[in-house]
């Protein structure tokens, strides 16, 4: 089916003004201003969205789509992801986690929710490994995981600097990010661990050993929840400097929590490292809490719309421009998951696209060619939604 988007103004995320979009096949064929089909063989179906802005689907790295907690025992479990959550967030890929249980959670199952959710309209991906180290297989490698199983991109969440994590040796570090290294390089995959960073003192320091006394390129190394505090921010920036990425979880349990992620963003871009910073949601994750005595207190659940509700926030408050913005939940991310065809809005690319009001507020979403909100409507279900 072809689509014509008429008289939008686009962000592809830069700015580029009033353009037409063709979308053929589910790729982007041309963007352009006035596309001209008199002629055009096939009958096209016509949208225009004047007054409306155009921006890439939203991609977001970090999501336990198969649920994650426990915690708190056996009842803090928290629940999967379903299709309607993504859609209401405009997120069109998200790769998909396991975190702190890698017991009752399995990779079997969060290879099974992303090829379903692949099917039922958004692109899906996923890391093996969970929080421990040695990290749970498909294959018994990290390697062979991620040159073999179709979704898997990279290791995450590998915990480090964390009391639940299972106090990795910086040798043990070394052995997965270098087999990361070598499936991504054999498959084509960007071969990434995803370390979920903790409030421990020794912050990212293993990766700063890594970058300076192995020959591991810094791009390999991928660090999220580096705006739980702002020692952890600071190094972050620093990472960033040396051509490094770093990640900012964006749900939050108080306000207070969303101010400071908010500040923590406009940090970054008054520091000239945007272009290496991302946003991920920890959506369906557990937002834990510990006391002093590292009894478990409580917990929350991490919500995917807060992926797009921090980049709203930040640009309506003026901390950033919207195309700076757009960077971290766009093409960002695209360049550290080396996602071919995604990121961007550009003749080629998949046509994954948000419609935004005058508000910032989301209005439809396409996800290679097809709506699956159209005008604040969601118009496609999950299997079992109603
Ligand atoms: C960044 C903070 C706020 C949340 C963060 N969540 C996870 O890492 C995921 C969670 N443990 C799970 O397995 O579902 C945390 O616990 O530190
Ligand atoms: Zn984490
Ligand atoms: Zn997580």
């Amino acid at each position: 089916m072809v689509k014509l988007i008429k008289n939008a103004t686009v962000y592809t995320p830069k700015y580029i003004g009033k353009k037409d979009i063709l979308i053929l096949n589910g790729k982007i064929a041309i963007i352009e201003e006035g596309i001209n089909i008199d002629n055009f063989p096939l009958d096209i179906q016509m949208y225009d969205f004047s007054g409306k802005i155009v921006v890439p689907g939203f991609i977001d790295g970090h999501v336990h789509i198969t649920g994650g907690g426990g915690e708190g025992d056996f009842s803090t479990r928290t629940p999967e992801i379903n299709l309607r959550q993504l859609i209401k967030g405009g997120i069109t890929t998200v790769v998909g986690c396991l975190g702190t249980d890698g017991i009752t959670r399995s990779l079997e199952n969060l290879y099974a929710k992303a090829k379903a959710l692949n099917k039922e309209g958004v692109n899906a991906f996923i890391y093996t490994g969970s929080y421990a180290v040695p990290p749970v297989t498909f294959t018994g490698s990290i390697a062979k995981d991620i040159v073999l199983i179709d979704r898997v991109i990279g290791v995450g969440e590998i915990a480090i600097s964390d009391h639940r994590s299972t106090q990795p040796t910086l040798e043990e570090i070394k052995k997965i990010v270098s087999n990361a290294r070598l499936g991504g390089l054999i498959s084509g995959k960007a071969g990434i661990v995803n370390f979920h960073v903790g409030s421990g003192k020794f912050g990212i320091d293993y990766l700063f050993d890594i970058v300076k006394d192995t020959e591991i390129p810094i791009i390999n190394l991928y660090p999220t929840h580096m705006n739980r505090n702002k020692k952890l921010l600071e190094q972050g920036i620093e990472f960033a400097k040396m051509g490094g990425f770093f990640d900012l979880t964006t749900s939050f349990s108080t306000n207070e929590d969303k101010i400071r992620t908010v500040n923590y963003l406009m940090e970054c871009y008054k520091s000239k490292v945007i272009d290496r910073v991302t946003l991920t949601s920890d959506g369906q994750g557990s937002l834990p809490k510990f006391d002093k005595d590292g009894n478990f207190i409580g917990l929350q659940i991490g919500e995917v719309t807060s992926l797009y509700e921090i980049v709203k926030t930040s640009v309506k408050k003026g901390y950033l421009p919207l195309e700076e913005a757009l960077k971290t939940i766009t093409v960002n991310p695209s360049r550290v998951l080396k996602l071919k065809f995604k990121g961007r809005l550009e003749k080629g690319y998949d046509a994954d696209l948000v419609v935004l009001n005058e508000n910032l507020e989301i209005d439809s979403v396409v996800s290679r060619g097809d709506f699956l909100m159209y005008k604040e409507k969601i118009v496609k279900k999950g299997t079992f939604e109603d």
